[in-house]
């Protein structure tokens, strides 16, 4: 199946025909999918459908076989790497399950980091306003072993979005957050879409996560499954188990109800 829009509608992400193979593998088989402005996408699916890979290849971190890959109308193949570096600075922002900040710098200095590397100096109070944004106010002066999971996880969404990006990604953000802080960086996030009309695409195991999403789309194989627009977690839930192969056991990656926080400091 496929997931577009009418070719007039502004996508911030737009995704024809990829395919990505490793080895035998094709981690990816033939995706299109349009991802509007403004809206809050949740991708889903077992355990190796190709979740990661389609948002690696949508924010041009790694390249794909086949097909088109369209950020905010610019397309990514065909840039050198330095073209696509600067774009990926530019236009892109990222999340991770780990937060990787750098650890000898502050909140603030972790924040600065990509205006730093573009070469920029922060305006007066940016990087503040940045971090006050996530609920962080006050904290700026904090390095990562003073902050907790979720802090951490906030200064790392802001320094994806200090360049105001067309696109934030984020590869399962709230997977190493116990369920509680999790879902209230879910409810950030999804204030970020609401408040500022930021456009987020998350990989998540969580219903109850997926749930914050205007729409979430489901992948197996490497190919869209289907989708729900408005989910509710139990919604959500009823397709992944629709997906799920029979006799296949629960996935083995974090499905928001038994989550472990990291262990120790949380940075
Ligand atoms: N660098 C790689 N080398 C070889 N195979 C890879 C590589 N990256 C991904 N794959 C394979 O591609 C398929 C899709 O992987 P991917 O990580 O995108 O799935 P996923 O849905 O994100 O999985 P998970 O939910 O477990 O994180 C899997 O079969 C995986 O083993």
């Amino acid at each position: 199946m496929t997931s577009t829009l009418p070719p007039s509608a502004p996508a911030a992400v737009r995704l024809r025909g990829l395919v990505r193979r490793h080895g035998d593998v094709r981690a990816l088989d033939g995706v299109d999918l349009d991802v509007a402005a403004g809206t809050f996408t949740a991708v889903m699916g077992p355990s190796g459908s190709g979740k990661s890979t389609l948002l690696r290849c949508a924010a041009g971190l790694d390249r794909p076989d086949a097909g088109r890959v369209e950020v905010a109308g610019t397309a990514l193949d065909g840039l050198s790497e330095r073209r696509l570096t600067l774009l990926r600075r530019d236009r892109i922002g990222f999340v991770f399950q780990s937060f990787n900040l750098l650890p000898t710098l502050t909140a603030a200095q972790n924040v600065a980091l990509p205006l730093r590397l573009a070469g920029r100096r922060p305006a007066r109070g940016e990087v503040r306003a940045a971090l006050a944004r996530v609920g962080l106010a006050g904290r700026e002066r904090h390095r990562p072993a003073e902050l907790s999971g979720g802090q951490c996880q906030r200064v790392a969404i802001a320094r994806a979005l200090i360049a105001r990006p067309a696109v934030l990604f984020g590869d399962e953000p709230t997977g190493a957050l116990d369920s509680a802080t999790g879902a209230e960086v879910m409810d950030m996030l999804r204030s970020l879409v609401d408040e500022e009309g930021r456009t987020l695409v998350t990989v998540t195991h969580d219903p109850l996560a997926a749930a914050r999403a205007d729409r979430v789309v489901f992948l197996v194989d490497g190919r869209l499954a289907g989708e729900i627009v408005a989910p509710t977690a139990d919604t959500v839930a009823a397709t992944l188990a629709a997906l799920r192969p029979a006799g296949a056991g629960v996935d083995t990656a974090n499905t928001g109800t038994d989550r472990v926080p990291a262990a120790g400091s949380a940075c």
